[in-house]
């Protein structure tokens, strides 16, 4: 599989919003990433259903939603109606991820699981064969621009071991802490989705870290 690069406009600025969103229409972006949070599940609010109709409003490519919020199945149809393309929930957010699952793709979107840092990756043994996505948080949720949690590799080897077995087509999706530096040794551990905030937003030329987060990813490893 190919690996795909996801800039979440968490970083993009917010005041140019429209020219950001061009930005990564014309790169070689292949998703954008969505962070949607409730200042419940984590500790800060970020935007709701107005901004998301923006960035679809202008985007040309898939939205993939990651919904920082608890009860995600009271919003899942207006997620889908404001055009997210994949919608990703946490686990600990939860009660009965299984129908959460479901309901997701009833809608007609692709469906993903996110996994906070302290939460193991054996508890998706038995709902793996029902996922598009995997997404391993590389840092506690909330905030962009934290560091990169270690711990997150073995994380990855894990899904990518759970993966190999059960559901080879599944995007592992690494968020928090991804730059330059690391995607290559994400990719190697089984990284096939690269979310990246601040590496893009706040770098002097952001298609052109797009370019670069591509071509380390795609390097053989090293
Ligand atoms: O979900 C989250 C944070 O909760 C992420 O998607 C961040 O937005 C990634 O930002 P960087 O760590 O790459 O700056
Ligand atoms: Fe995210």
């Amino acid at each position: 599989m190919k690996h795909l690069i996801a800039p979440s406009i968490l970083a993009a600025d917010f005041g140019n919003l429209q020219r950001d969103i061009e930005m990564l229409n014309c790169s070689q972006a292949d998703w954008i990433h969505v962070d949607v949070m409730d200042g419940v599940f984590v500790p800060n609010i970020s935007f709701g259903f107005p901004v998301l109709e923006v960035v679809r409003k202008y985007a040309t490519k898939p939205l993939d939603v990651h919904l920082m919020i608890t009860d995600p199945d009271r919003y899942l149809k207006a997620f889908q109606t404001a055009g997210a393309t994949l919608i990703t929930v946490h686990l600990e957010a939860c009660t009965h991820l299984h129908r959460t699952i479901q309901a997701i793709k009833e809608l007609g979107c692709q469906a993903g699981v996110a996994l906070n840092p302290h939460t193991p990756v054996s508890l998706l043994e038995d709902i793996i064969t029902d996922l598009d996505l995997v997404l391993i948080m590389s840092v506690n949720p909330g905030f962009g621009g934290q560091r990169f949690i270690d711990n997150s590799y073995k994380k990855i080897k894990q899904v990518k071991a759970l993966s190999d077995q059960y559901n080879p087509n599944l995007y592992i999706e690494i968020d928090g802490g991804v730059n330059q530096h690391n995607a290559n040794s994400l990719v190697a551990a089984g990284a096939n989705v690269l979310v990246a905030g601040n590496a893009v937003f706040a770098a002097s030329n952001p298609s052109q870290t797009i370019i670069d987060l591509k071509v380390a990813s795609d390097l053989k490893f090293v």
